[in-house]
């Protein structure tokens, strides 16, 4: 809370407030930041929760509305002193077209920067993604790279395509002029992929270890490092960037930061097996139990058969080209650039971001028994 000389009196507007990043921004938001009057949450879908959140000292406020909708955003923004920039179709999977990735997190950001001119709001912070960097898919390995290291960025798939377009859009606005004559100060935060409580991926990983006897197979070869990152501690350094931005703008308008903690480089599949292991599932095999060209024949059928069902229905497995060429090349991050410029430490240990995810799972977990044992 504010301490008495600490006048509360900022307004946030979070957008995509409700996806499983944005609600971690938003309770972080009501812990951390001091200065909070009023908290406005944006989202195509609110979530029940928010009405648990409005019985506190902050005013929240919860606005349904769509980032591709300009007058929506606009009216969102109107008044507020921050705007973090969360909400995205985050779609590797084939879910939604080219063109609505494009039109989401392309056109939905350029309608943030736009209402932040238009309204005189002064700061914003946008989530951008590691996939602005990388891995390509020609399997160039990034090994503890940090903001500054050259890599050829090859954005063939819309959604790093759309992130990296995204992020150069907010970045090139720093500096623009806003109503009232203030300049806009952005800056735009990288995270690697973020897992703890809510994450979608992690849970379906769970639910297929169930469905195969608690067991999953292992298809990535354990030497592929993927840096990984708490949701607790991206939503920290949101809250941190976006406080320290109002009184470092000179230094942090116009810069990336890539998101990190001290969570262990593994594979992807290994790093998992941290949180599902003590949850009763297990990786066999400890190299892939397929050899990589099997698993590309699998990925491409995967992809034919989402094409030819795609008028009857959706099929969106795990499996894809993308994905396999993702998660066989090494992306690992090392870098203290956060720390530097605006005092970033994580706020939560591995051992904490461990235990935080374990019980989430395994409070799932009881959820599904409890909901079996009534049916
Ligand atoms: N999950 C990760 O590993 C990861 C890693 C790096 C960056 N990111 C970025 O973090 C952000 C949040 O990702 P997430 O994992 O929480 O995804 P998520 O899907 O859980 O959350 C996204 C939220 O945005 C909302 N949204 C989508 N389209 C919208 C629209 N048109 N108008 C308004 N709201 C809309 C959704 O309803 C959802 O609540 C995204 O920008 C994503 O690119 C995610
Ligand atoms: C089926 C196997 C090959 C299995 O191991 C596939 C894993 C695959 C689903 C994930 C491997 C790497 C993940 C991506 C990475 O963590 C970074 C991302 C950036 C972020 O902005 C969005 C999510 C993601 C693209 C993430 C998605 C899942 C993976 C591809």
């Amino acid at each position: 809370m504010a301490s008495p000389e600490e006048a509360q009196d900022l307004v946030y507007l979070v957008t995509g407030g409700c996806g499983f990043l944005g609600e971690h921004v938003v309770r972080m938001l009501l812990q951390q930041e001091p200065r909070l009057y009023e908290l406005r949450v944006f989202d195509l879908h609110l979530s029940p929760w928010l009405e648990e959140l409005k019985t506190g000292p902050v005013q929240v406020t919860a606005i349904q509305g769509d980032v591709t909708q300009a007058h929506e955003v606009a009216a969102a923004v109107a008044g507020a002193h921050v705007v973090i920039h969360t909400a995205g179709l985050v779609d590797v999977f084939g879910r939604a077209s080219p063109e609505t990735i494009h039109e989401v997190n392309v056109q939905g950001t350029q309608n943030v920067i736009e209402a932040c001119v238009q309204n005189g709001t002064q700061f914003l912070v946008y989530t951008s993604s590691m996939e602005v960097v990388g891995p390509n898919t020609k399997g160039h390995h990034f090994y503890r790279g940090n903001e500054d290291t050259p890599y050829e960025a090859v954005h063939k798939h819309p959604y790093p395509r759309s992130k990296a377009l995204a992020e150069k859009l907010v970045l090139e606005a720093n500096g623009r002029k806003v109503c009232g004559g203030l300049p806009l100060v952005t800056c735009a935060l990288r995270p690697t992929g973020i897992y703890g409580e809510g994450h979608q991926i992690m849970r379906d990983f769970y639910h297929q270890g169930l469905r195969l006897g608690g067991r999953l197979f292992r298809a990535i070869p354990a030497s592929v490092e993927h840096g990984r990152v708490y949701v607790g501690n991206v939503a920290w350094m949101h809250v941190l960037v976006a406080r320290e931005l109002q009184q470092r703008a000179a230094l942090i308008g116009g810069q990336v930061y890539f998101c990190y903690d001290q969570s262990p480089y593994r594979s992807y599949e290994d790093f998992n097996m941290e949180f599902l292991g003590p949850c009763g599932v297990r990786l066999v095999g400890t190299h892939p139990l397929l050899p990589y060209w099997m698993l590309l024949i699998l990925a491409l059928f995967n992809a034919l058969l989402q094409w030819l069902l795609r008028p009857l229905l959706l099929y969106a497995p795990l499996l894809n080209p993308y994905t396999l060429a993702i998660a066989n090349t090494t992306f690992t991050v090392s870098t203290n650039k956060a720390q530097r410029h605006f005092g970033y430490e994580p706020l939560f240990s591995w051992e904490e971001s461990r235990t935080r995810t374990i019980r989430w799972i395994q409070a799932m977990e009881s959820a599904s028994v409890a909901q079996l044992s009534r049916s």
